[in-house]
């Protein structure tokens, strides 16, 4: 394996009170310490932090400020020895530090090589490296706490358990095979396969039915506000995201375009997207909005429908209702400040089992009712329960559909009474599968794939 010592900047671009050049790999304090004048940092003990002078070789001159951390292997992210400058954080600085790094034998890191490092030298497993990157691109604190119990190897120990159990059947199934010591072993045998790899599926199922949860812990609840001009979409927007956020005027065609938002509400993540009035239009640009409305309309795990109470019920409304049916939607009677001019039976007619929440946003009411509504449409409190593991990831869920299916496939074919030793191929399909997960059994070549997803730098 490569230990050939690399480096890349590991903060964001842009400018900052500090930016950290980090380099790891055998020669990562030997090389750092050529550049650095300040303590011997070869000398100096692990997981310390150093001022000194940093210096360009080519020209012996004082290039950089920096503070330097000096970690040693094997207790570092990646289990190699690593050292941290820390520098200023203008563009120059940091850029100017990295070549320096460079120049003096560094090889520019690959986008996650450093987790990469940390994977392949056994620290972490592939689910927990592909957490790593759930973390960083988390939009929402549920998002971040999945990511943070998948690093640190949940989901990893309940996979293991699952391929010891499958492993384990497998053994003793291979051992009544070379030893049939008794007449019934055959039926014995059968048993145990059965019982266990139905256990195995059972909890494989489970699993699967939290991807959704968790695709939604991810990405958040994509949330779509619709409705006819000027009911009051973007006021909405505003109140559950606590910002003025979305241009309000009394103007019906006021938002053009889409505006996206991610916000929690009691605890459930939404990605609020607000749309354009859906109307009938000649106006262009207003026209593109509709058009776009109506596309995110589709694609919403939850629709807000929003009604003018001090108005009638108009055909579009209606049209808004069944454009919205079959779809997870509440109902929102806005602006009940006004006279009521709505005809509130025929919403209920048309909102069926859906709930109908009367607000007025202008007064700031009904927005408790509302948010109630929100949470539990979709989770009836079971999102609160934090020790679930759940399962995000595609390329896990896909594994996982895949692992069930093999295991279907034993199952049927013992039913038939297909031979045991044929039945052990599905079962050690599974267990390779669930191997993907961890990365135990995956190809050089995925393993590239996947941590060149990853930021440079991490
Ligand atoms: N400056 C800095 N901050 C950082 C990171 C970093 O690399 N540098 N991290 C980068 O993402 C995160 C911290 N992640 C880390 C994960 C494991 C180890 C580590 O050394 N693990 C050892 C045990 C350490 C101990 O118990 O003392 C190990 O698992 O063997 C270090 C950082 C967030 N903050
Ligand atoms: N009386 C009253 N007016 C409200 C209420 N909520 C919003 N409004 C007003 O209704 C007008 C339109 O509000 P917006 O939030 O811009 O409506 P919209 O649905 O986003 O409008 P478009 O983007 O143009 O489709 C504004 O003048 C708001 O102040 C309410 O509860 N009561
Ligand atoms: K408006
Ligand atoms: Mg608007």
């Amino acid at each position: 394996m490569d230990t050939d010592t690399i480096a890349a900047i590991s903060t964001p671009t842009g400018e900052g009170a500090i930016a950290i050049v980090r380099l790891s790999g055998d020669d990562a304090v030997a090389k750092a310490n050529e550049l650095f004048r300040g303590k011997d940092l070869t000398a100096v003990d692990s997981h310390t932090m150093h001022y000194g002078k940093l210096i360009d070789p080519e020209t012996d001159e004082i290039a950089e400020e920096v503070m330097a951390s000096v970690m040693r292997a094997p207790k570092t992210f990646t289990r190699e020895d690593i050292v941290e400058i820390n520098c200023h954080g203008g563009l120059v600085s940091v850029n100017r530090v990295l070549e320096i790094v460079l120049a003096q034998g560094a090889r520019l890191a690959e986008p996650g090589e450093f987790t990469k490092r940390a994977f392949l030298n056994g620290r972490i497993d592939l689910s927990q490296a592909e957490a790593v990157m759930d973390l960083i691109r988390a939009k929402t604190d549920r998002a971040m706490n999945v990511a943070l119990k998948q690093m640190d190897g949940r989901l990893s120990k309940l996979i293991q358990d699952l391929r010891q159990k499958l492993l384990e059947t497998l053994a003793h199934v291979e051992v009544n095979i070379d030893y049939p010591e008794y007449d019934d072993v055959e039926e014995m045998t059968n048993d145990v396969m059965e019982e266990k790899t139905a256990e195995v599926r059972d909890e494989i199922a489970q699993l699967l039915q939290t991807a959704k949860q968790g695709k939604i812990l991810r990405e958040g609840l994509a949330t779509a506000i619709i409705g006819r001009p000027n009911v009051g979409k973007s006021s909405l927007m505003n109140t559950l995201v606590h910002e003025n956020k979305a241009i309000v005027t009394e103007i019906p065609g006021t938002t053009r375009d889409v505006i996206e938002e991610y916000v929690n509400v009691r605890g459930v993540p939404l990605r609020l997207v607000d749309t354009a009035g859906i109307r009938e239009t000649e106006d262009i640009v207003e026209r593109i909005g509709v058009e776009r409305s109506r596309q995110v309309l589709t694609e919403a795990d939850l629709i807000l429908l929003v009604l003018n109470y001090g108005d009638e019920l108009t055909e579009e409304d209606v049209k808004l209702f069944e454009a919205a049916r079959d779809m997870n939607m509440i109902v929102l009677l806005n602006k009940t400040d006004l006279d009521q001019k709505i005809d509130i039976e025929r919403v209920k007619e048309l909102a069926g089992d859906n709930p109908v929440i009367s607000t007025s946003l202008i007064q700031e009411e009904g927005i408790d009712q509302l948010e109630t509504a929100i949470s539990s449409t979709f989770f009836e409190g079971e999102l609160d329960s934090g020790d679930m593991t759940y399962v995000s990831n595609v390329r896990h869920v896909q594994l996982l559909k895949q692992a069930k299916q093999a295991l279907e496939d034993a199952r049927e074919g013992m039913e038939m009474g297909v031979p045991i030793d044929v039945v052990q191929i599905d079962v050690t399909r599974t267990w390779e599968i669930l191997g993907e997960i961890v990365g135990d059994t995956v190809g050089e070549s995925l393993i590239d794939e996947l941590f060149s997803q990853f930021c440079l730098g991490k």
